[in-house]
């Protein structure tokens, strides 16, 4: 049975001393909030109460703090990471002049850790017939000598698609500033029977265990996506071949194809040229237009330049996602110094272009996620945010075992809560796990009415970017669903209808289902840093990135409470907490 009726004789929870506001209050207030908000979801776009902070104030806010963003302007794809000389080197799809999409061209930053970033000078700009409407993503590639080069698609003067190659003047230069392009550019046209608009964003060469070099490209045919394979000896001049690596129908373009093996043994990365038994390799595509990234497991044969997934109810497209919220285009590394392969995204903004114009910027990129196999599933991928971030921890706090009976919510006192990293483990009741009959087969986060939608084993997580009142609220969490079938099924999710009081953009609950193992409890990670919540549940079994715009839960206003909205179960939450310092991101010229 579902309802979204509000319990009003729930019993009181315990109090804690940790507590500072009365639980009780909220826990009317809470359920009440939800079932009025759940019963009239139209907001307006003007301002309905008086707010403490000014426009400018909220746009101020926006501004992460740990997150990579540049200076002003528009960010969107990642390109071409490589290592060089104690570097890590990250290239993105930039527009220096406007925070709109335009005048696409390399920009370029540098990091020893992969959290704190030098801005440098921007690195490839269109100047050429074959490149003046855009210099388009792309990858680099370090060969074993040394040398290092860059792939990537120019937007010619006719907007057709070309392939180009540009390499760093200075190879002993740790920074890589300068590039130079091929004076041989165009080095591909697009192959018959392809649009000229469909055919983008070289990858990455590596070498084959027979010694070939092989570098892929997404493209489509009719509507069929698919991933073309070329050989090169020269890695100027690339022969492609007649048969795709493997094509889905149905699925449209594929942009900024990745392709890497993971271990089945161990969580070592491995670099592009591992090859045979104990390896798998995925394929990740972008679905044009729609803002996902989508990734299948299976197996390479690299002497016929096939894949084939897993599992075909899995297969590119149709299957899993990087990630359920807000990251697209995204592009990995294999990091020679850690042995790990590190993948960002560009998190898009998701209120009006018009806020853009007025901030000045617009998107940013996750934290870097290292991506594994997760050997206990075999089905899916672990993204997981760089050890790295955890330096920027101060002030944890812990709080153990707080039992959230159906229908509460409890505020944690933590002090500012606009940077911080959280780690929440929930235990719902086993026995009433077990005696619910309630049979919830077809739940679906997007489907939902978010955290008001209540059953009997859900929903409960860790609400951010809330303010005192839960006018504003952004809750992430869990809803275990039992099945027809007497199984259980649980969902991840985070909903954005409530998050704020004044935008002109998406209200969505964002999510999917989470493999939960039987010996496992539910657990989540939340990075909150301003405008941007990233959500891991499971180790990083399936993941949510937000946007949020709220008006009055930020600066010392926001706040963050645990909840359990589920009407039958009660959950214990165990929770970790620390403050996020900022990150060093220095804009060129230093
Ligand atoms: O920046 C280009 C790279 O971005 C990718 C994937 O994000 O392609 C996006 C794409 O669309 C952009 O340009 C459109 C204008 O032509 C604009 O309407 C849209 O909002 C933008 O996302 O860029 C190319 C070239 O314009 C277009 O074919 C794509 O749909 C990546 O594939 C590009 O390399």
């Amino acid at each position: 049975m579902k309802t979204h009726e509000p319990l009003l004789n729930h019993p009181e929870p315990p109090r804690s001393t940790l507590w500072v506001v009365s639980t009780i209050t909220f826990v009317s207030s809470f359920v009440l909030i939800i079932f009025l908000n759940h019963q009239n979801h139209t907001f307006t776009n003007t301002i309905s109460s008086p707010h403490k902070y000014s426009q400018s104030d909220r746009l101020t806010w926006e501004r992460t703090a740990f997150h990579f963003q540049p200076a002003k302007n528009f960010i969107y794809d990642p390109n071409g990471p490589l290592f060089h000389m104690g570097w890590y080197h990250l290239f993105y799809q930039y527009n220096p002049y406007a925070p709109v999409w335009g005048n696409m061209s390399w920009g370029h930053m540098v990091s020893k850790d992969m959290v704190n970033w030098f801005e440098l000078p921007v690195a490839i700009v269109p100047t050429e017939w074959y490149d003046i409407e855009g210099v388009l993503s792309g990858s680099t590639t370090v060969l074993p000598d040394g040398r290092i080069f860059a792939l990537y698609t120019g937007n010619a003067n006719d907007f057709s698609q070309l392939q180009c190659k540009a390499v760093p003047v200075n190879l002993s230069d740790p920074l890589l500033v300068e590039w130079v392009k091929y004076d041989g550019n165009p080095i591909l046209y697009t192959p018959e029977g392809i649009g000229l608009k469909d055919y983008r964003d070289p990858s990455t060469v590596w070498t084959g265990p027979d010694g070939k070099h092989r570098m892929i490209m997404g493209t489509k045919r009719g509507n069929t996506g698919m991933v073309l394979v070329y050989y090169t000896d020269d890695y100027t001049n690339y022969v492609m071949l007649d048969e795709p690596l493997h094509s889905v129908p149905n699925t449209d373009m594929w942009e900024c194809v990745d392709f890497y093996p993971v271990s089945l043994t161990n969580d070592s990365a491995l670099d592009m040229a591992a090859y045979g038994s104990g390896i798998k390799h995925v394929i990740k595509e972008s679905w044009e237009g729609h803002g996902m990234d989508w990734y299948s497991i299976g197996t390479y044969d690299a002497k016929n330049d096939k894949w084939t997934p897993d599992n075909p109810d899995l297969d590119v497209g149709i299957g899993l996602r990087c990630d359920y919220g807000k990251f697209f285009a995204s592009k990995s590394l294999f990091d020679p110094l850690k042995k790990r392969r590190v993948t960002w995204g560009y998190v898009g903004e998701s209120d009006s272009p018009d806020q853009d114009l007025l901030r000045g910027w617009a998107t940013l990129y996750n934290v870097g996620r290292t991506v594994v196999l997760d050997r206990k599933t075999g089905t899916h991928l672990l993204h997981w945010p760089v050890e790295e971030i955890e330096s920027l921890r101060y002030n944890g706090r812990v709080f153990e075992e707080i039992e959230l009976e159906p229908g509460s919510i409890v505020p944690l006192d933590i002090g500012t809560a606009t940077q911080l990293d959280i780690i929440a483990t929930f235990k719902v009741d086993q026995d009433v796990l077990k005696a619910t009959s309630e049979a919830n087969d077809n739940y679906s986060c997007t489907a939902s009415s978010g955290a008001a939608e209540r059953g009997s084993l859900g929903p409960f997580g860790v609400v951010v970017l809330a303010d005192g009142t839960l006018s504003e609220l952004t809750p992430v969490y869990f809803y275990v669903a039992k099945n027809g079938d007497g199984g259980v099924s649980t969902h991840f999710c985070t909903d954005k209808l409530r998050s704020s009081l004044d935008y002109d953009g998406e209200r969505v609950v964002y999510g999917s289902s989470v493999p939960v193992l039987d010996d496992e409890e539910l657990t989540m990670r939340l990075l909150v840093d301003h405008s941007i919540v990233e959500g891991f549940a499971q180790g990083g079994r399936t993941v949510i990135t937000s946007r949020v715009y709220p008006t009055k839960a930020i600066y010392e206003e926001a706040k963050v409470f645990l909840f359990n909205n589920a009407t039958s179960t009660s959950a214990k939450a165990s929770v970790k907490t620390w403050q996020m310092a900022p990150a060093q991101i220095h804009p060129y010229p230093f």
